[in-house]
Order: structure tokens, then C-alpha cells, then sequence
């Protein structure tokens, strides 16, 4: 994110600017005391003791010594910032450290490291930093220490959680292999990538640190006369709080006003460094996507087994609201394969997943159109029902099973999961029908397969059983989503056989989504291109393939191999799809597209009946195809 975009992202959220303005002014205070003409903090003058405030000369009234209660605040208010941000830092440090350890060396290293991460964990957190200050003896610097050595669990763990992730990534091999110091590898590779992570902690924890370390000096264990800082000011206000409330009353003000903005700015901080880790119900992931249309089209109308009309679905961004996908309708019958094609960006696994609505909300919603299921529209169906259509009815393949299969579950038993029993079908009933699917879907002795883990399978093992769960239920209708694109080309061809064929048997339509032309025309009857969103073609595929009316699905075809034109030049295709916050209000396509003129820069392009079972999005169809 760049430090502009920051900024504004920074702004749209008050919560964030109000800690911002509070922690602002609070610290500019404290670092302009020292250089203003103020009285010294620790001047007494006992004939003027606990002046109230609006005394001439003490605005905030003074303490019990007769010292000036605003000067002694912000000289306590520098020392409690200073020793909150260098407690937080050493804590971090040393968490870090811990953590990075632990991960980059695993086994015994790690294994001993967290012991004893457990074990400080094990005693209550604010125990543990009284017995260190008790240990060392009161003092300042001391109650730092205690509260930083008692939150260096909180670091470690953070630090050693992201780590593992980043320790196992083929670039971390890549630098071990090239010879480089684990020092090196631990500094270079693995810290910049947790970082962010380690930043977000910080900013959530400086506060509470603050307020620990206040909370030591309350009880007389932290800042020592005439040194003070907020908390051992509250600790001499309590003693005259009934005569002189105000002492007590200004530092306790600053604490809270600093601690309640240190955590406002920290809020946004981690929202901003981290929108994964948004808190509150507005952050939380949501089980089917938001509809929010502004208009809801009669649904009378809608007919066959899958009708799509104008289907847009919009995601929240940086910038707004954008449509990732626009306007796009499309129909399906039983046992008919469509193909859904495009470049990487162009919108097809939005389309694909909205139809169950399992696009992400946040950041996405449905924002216009229908999706029409044997005449209902999904759009208006109760979560319920929505539910018990999902893998039932509708089911999907994702495109890497190892994220949508259990790790730590037996293949077989997810299947069962998966199998809705039939009426009075018992546990042998349904055992059976598992190992039968097993065998279904070409995987040898189905026993065995069905006792593996996922990891124990190959990647087309594992596919097979991803396909097997998608047609567990006899499902009207297939989505599969670029199955097999992590798959060698000889596995790739043979699942999509296996999944073309077991859906056609079962006379389930399928929706087959893929960047690559070959393996559409191979499986699809018919063929959808996508680009920037908006359908800009579509036909049976076999007439797209060898007239196709759109620049754009020309160029896709022209960078497709072709079985049995070995000689065949691929073309690339230069340049990328708008991201969704960049997409040409005209054609879309025109800024790549050679073809382009005045006109298609010009205005919206509509998408028009172009020959018979065809339409296409593209002003000058008509003249290239006769060129
Ligand atoms: N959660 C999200 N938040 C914001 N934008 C998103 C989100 N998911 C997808 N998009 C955007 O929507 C557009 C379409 O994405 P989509 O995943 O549908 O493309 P695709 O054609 O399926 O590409 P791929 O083959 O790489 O999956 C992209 O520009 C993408 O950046």
C-alpha cells in the first residue's frame, strides 16, 4: 500500500483519526514541555500546597509538595510514553528474537524454547512482573523490565506462528541453498515477512503496556520520588483525594485519554496493515454473499435449470465499490457443459462462486441480478435452503483440493460427510456407496485410498477425490474451477474425462471455468469469454473456435496450443485485465485491442446476437469477420 493510499484509507476511518489527533497532541505536549519556559516539575513550595485549579500561575492547581500539577503532568506524561514505547520495543525484540528462533530451527530448538515461553506463561501475567520488580528491587527501569519480560510470551508466539508459514516457502530454501548465514536468511528473508504482523502486535499492545507500567508505579513499585510518571502521580493523588481530588483526577485524565487513543490508533493500524485480522461483526466473514439489489426484477420468468440475468457482483476496495463482475446472463440446461474462459482477473471465478453466493463477503455483494434455479431465483433463498443446496444440488471442484479437503481428516470420511443418506440407508449403506465412489472416479483399490490423509494422495489423487465429493449427491449442476490447473498435462487430461464423463452420466450440467481455450473446447459444448467482468462472447464452442467475433477471445485462441498443429506459432496476449477499480467505462478491451476505434473508446459497447446461438460484445464484429 502506498503511503498515499494509506493516508486516505487512514482518513475514511474517524475512530482511527480521533486516536491519531489524541496521541498527537498528547506527545507533541510532552516532547514541547521540556523546551517551553515552565516552571521545574519537582519545585516545591510547601506554603502553596494543593492550590486548586485556576490558581494564578497553576491552571491545573498543585500537589501536596506544592508543586505545579500541569508541568508535573507532562513531565510524567514524556516519562510514561518513553518507558511504555521502550518496554513494547524491548518485549518485541525479544519475542521476536524468540519466536524467529524457534521457527527457523524446529525440532529441539523449538521444542525448548516454547517450554519455557509455557512456562513464564503459566504464572498469573501481572504476578509474574510484580515477583520481577520484587526480584530486581522498585525503580523505573525495573518495572519496564518486569512487564516487558512478561509480555514477551505474547511476541514469541506471534513472531514463531507467522514464521512457520515463512519458513517453509520455496524462497527460504532458495537462500539456504545459495549458502547464505541463517543469520542472513532470519534478518533477510523471514523478518520482512513477518514484519507487519510484529508492527500490528506492537500497536495493539504500546497501550496496555503503558497502563502496566502506571499500574506498578501506582502501587510504588515503578517511578521513585522525585521521578514520577503518570501512575505514581495517581498513586500521591490517592493519598489526598478527598482534600484535593484535582491531583489525582489530572493524571488519571492523561492515562486514560492516552492509553483509550495509543488503542484507537492501534485499531486502524492493524486494520490498515492487516485486514484479515479486522475485528467486530462488520470484519467477519459471512456464509453466503451479501445481496444488496437495489431492485429486485420479477422472478416469473425465469426458466430451464440455471438462468442468469444481469448478474453483478461488487467488491469493497481501497477506492469504493467496483463490480468485479457486470451484467451477465447466461442459461444452462441439464447435461449441456459451459465454458467459462478468460485471462487471470477477468472475473469468471467471482461469476462462478456468486451463483452459490460463496463470493467473500466482506468485501464482496451481489448488487443486481438474478440467479434462477429451476425457476427460483438463489438471490431471494433464506440461508437455510441456500445451505442445503450447496453441494447438494449445485456442488463445486475448486481448483487445489489440499485447501478444501481436512488435512487431518481420512479422505473416506470426508466423503461420508459429504453423502446424504437415502431414507433407511444405514452406515453400511452409505460405507459402500463411499467406496463405490472412490472406485468411480479411478482410484485402485478404494479401501486403501479411502484410509489416506490428503498429503498421502498425489495432486490427481486428490483432484479424483475432490471430483468424487462433488458428485457424491448427483448434483443438477457441476462448478468446477479451473480443476486441474495444478495438475502435469497427462493427469490434467484424464480428470477432466473422468469429470466431463461421471457428470454426464449423472446428467448434471457443467460449468466448467479455465483460462485456457483447449481445455474448454475439449469438454464444452458451449463457450462464455469473459473480460474485465462483462461476458464479450459467447457461442457453441465449436463455432467460437474457428470464427471467433471478438478481438479479445481471437487473441485467447490465437495463444492456445492445438492438438495436431505441433508447429502452430503461439501468440502472447501483451498487457493484463483492468484491475475492477480501472475498467474503461467504454470497451473494455479497446486499450488493448488492435482493432480498436473512436467509437469503442467512446461509449459502453453492448453485447448483441451476433449469428445464430451467438452473441458478442464488440462494435465491428460484423466488418472483421468478413476481412
Ligand atoms: N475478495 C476480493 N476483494 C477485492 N477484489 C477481488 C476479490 N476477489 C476477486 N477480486 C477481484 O475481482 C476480479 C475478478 O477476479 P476473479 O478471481 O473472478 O478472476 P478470475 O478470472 O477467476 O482469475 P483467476 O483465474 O486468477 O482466478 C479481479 O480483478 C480481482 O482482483
Amino acid at each position: 500500500m502506498s503511503a498515499a493510499s494509506a493516508i486516505r484509507a487512514l482518513g475514511r476511518r474517524p475512530m482511527t483519526l480521533a486516536g491519531l489527533a489524541i496521541v498527537g497532541v498528547l506527545v507533541a505536549a510532552a516532547l514541547a514541555a521540556p523546551l517551553l519556559p515552565l516552571a521545574d516539575p519537582d519545585l516545591t513550595a510547601p506554603f502553596n500546597r494543593l492550590a486548586p485549579p485556576g490558581t494564578p500561575g497553576h491552571p491545573l492547581g498543585t500537589d501536596h509538595l506544592g508543586r505545579d500539577v500541569l508541568v508535573r503532568v507532562l513531565d510524567g506524561l514524556r516519562v510514561s510514553l518513553g518507558v511504555g514505547v521502550g518496554a513494547t520495543a524491548a518485549a518485541a525484540l525479544a519475542g521476536s528474537a524468540i519466536g524467529l528462533v524457534a521457527a527457523y530451527y524446529g525440532r529441539f530448538v523449538d521444542g525448548a524454547l516454547m517450554r519455557a515461553i509455557d512456562v513464564l506463561m503459566a504464572f498469573p501475567y501481572l504476578l509474574l512482573a510484580l515477583a520481577i520488580v520484587a526480584a530486581l528491587g522498585p525503580g523505573l527501569v525495573n518495572a519496564a523490565l518486569a512487564i516487558a519480560v512478561a509480555n514477551v510470551p505474547f511476541f514469541a508466539r506471534a513472531a514463531r506462528g507467522a514464521a512457520l508459514v515463512v519458513v517453509r516457502r520455496d524462497y527460504v530454501d532458495a537462500a539456504r541453498l545459495a549458502g547464505f548465514s541463517d543469520l542472513r536468511i532470519l534478518l533477510g528473508e523471514v523478518l520482512p515477512n513477518v514484519a507487519p504482523l510484529l508492527v500490528v502486535a506492537c500497536a495493539g499492545t504500546i497501550g496496555w503496556m503503558i497502563l502496566e507500567t502506571a499500574g506498578l508505579s501506582f502501587l510504588g513499585l515503578g517511578a521513585q520520588p522525585p521521578q514520577a510518571d503518570l501512575g505514581s502521580m495517581l498513586g500521591d493523588g490517592r493519598k489526598v483525594a478527598v482534600a484535593a481530588p484535582h491531583v489525582a483526577a489530572a493524571a488519571g485524565v492523561v492515562v486514560l485519554l492516552l492509553v483509550i487513543g495509543l488503542n484507537l490508533l492501534g485499531d486502524g493500524l492493524r486494520d490498515l496493515l492487516d485486514p484479515r485480522l479486522k475485528a467486530g461483526a462488520g470484519g467477519a466473514p459471512q456464509p453466503a454473499t451479501a445481496v444488496e439489489r437495489a431492485s429486485v426484477p420479477p422472478a416469473s420468468d425465469l426458466g430451464g435449470l440455471l438462468d442468469v440475468r444481469g448478474l453483478t457482483t461488487a467488491f469493497d476496495t481501497a477506492n469504493g465499490r467496483h463490480a468485479a463482475v457486470r451484467d451477465v446472463s447466461f442459461a444452462l440446461e441439464p447435461g449441456e457443459a459451459l465454458g467459462v474462459v478468460g485471462e487471470s482477473g477477468s472475473g469468471k471465478s467471482v461469476a462462478a462462486l456468486s451463483l452459490n453466493r460463496l463470493a467473500p463477503t466482506p468485501p464482496g455483494a451481489i448488487v443486481a441480478g438474478r440467479v434462477g434455479f429451476r425457476g427460483d431465483d438463489l438471490l431471494d433463498l433464506a440461508f437455510e435452503p441456500l445451505r442445503a443446496l450447496r453441494g447438494d444440488r449445485v456442488a463445486y471442484v475448486f481448483q487445489d483440493p489440499l485447501t478444501s479437503l481436512n488435512p487431518v481428516m481420512r479422505v473416506g470420511d470426508q466423503i461420508l460427510e459429504a453423502l446424504r443418506p437415502a431414507p433407511g440407508e444405514g452406515r453400511a449403506g452409505l460405507r459402500a456407496r463411499m467406496l463405490a465412489l472412490i472406485a468411480d472416479v479411478g482410484l485402485e483399490d478404494s479401501e486403501r485410498a479411502a484410509r489416506a490423509f490428503p498429503h498421502e494422495l498425489s495432486g490427481g489423487q486428490r483432484q479424483r477425490i475432490g471430483v468424487a465429493m462433488a458428485i457424491a449427491n448427483r448434483p443438477d449442476v457441476l462448478v468446477a474451477d479451473e480443476p486441474t490447473t495444478a495438475l502435469d498435462a497427462m493427469t490434467q487430461i484424464r480428470v477432466l474425462e473422468l469429470m466431463g464423463a461421471r457428470a454426464k452420466e449423472r446428467g448434471a450440467a457443467l460449468l466448467f471455468v479455465s483460462h485456457d481455450f483447449g481445455v474448454v473446447a475439449a469438454l464444452c459444448d458451449r463457450v462464455i469469454v469473459m473480460y474485465a467482468g462483462e461476458i464479450v462472447e459467447e457461442g457453441p464452442t465449436r463455432e467460437v473456435l474457428r470464427a471467433p467475433r471478438h478481438p479479445y477471445a481471437r487473441r485467447l485462441i490465437a495463444c492456445a496450443p492445438r492438438l495436431g498443429e505441433p508447429d502452430r506459432a503461439l501468440e502472447a496476449l501483451a498487457g493484463a485485465p483492468p484491475p475492477i477499480d480501472a475498467i474503461p467505462r467504454a470497451c473494455a478491451f479497446s486499450p488493448r485491442c488492435d482493432h480498436a476505434i473512436e467509437a469503442c473508446r467512446a461509449a459502453p459497447v453492448a453485447l448483441e446476437p451476433a449469428g445464430e446461438g451467438r452473441r458478442a460484445r464488440c462494435l465491428r464484429w460484423r466488418e472483421l469477420a468478413d476481412a
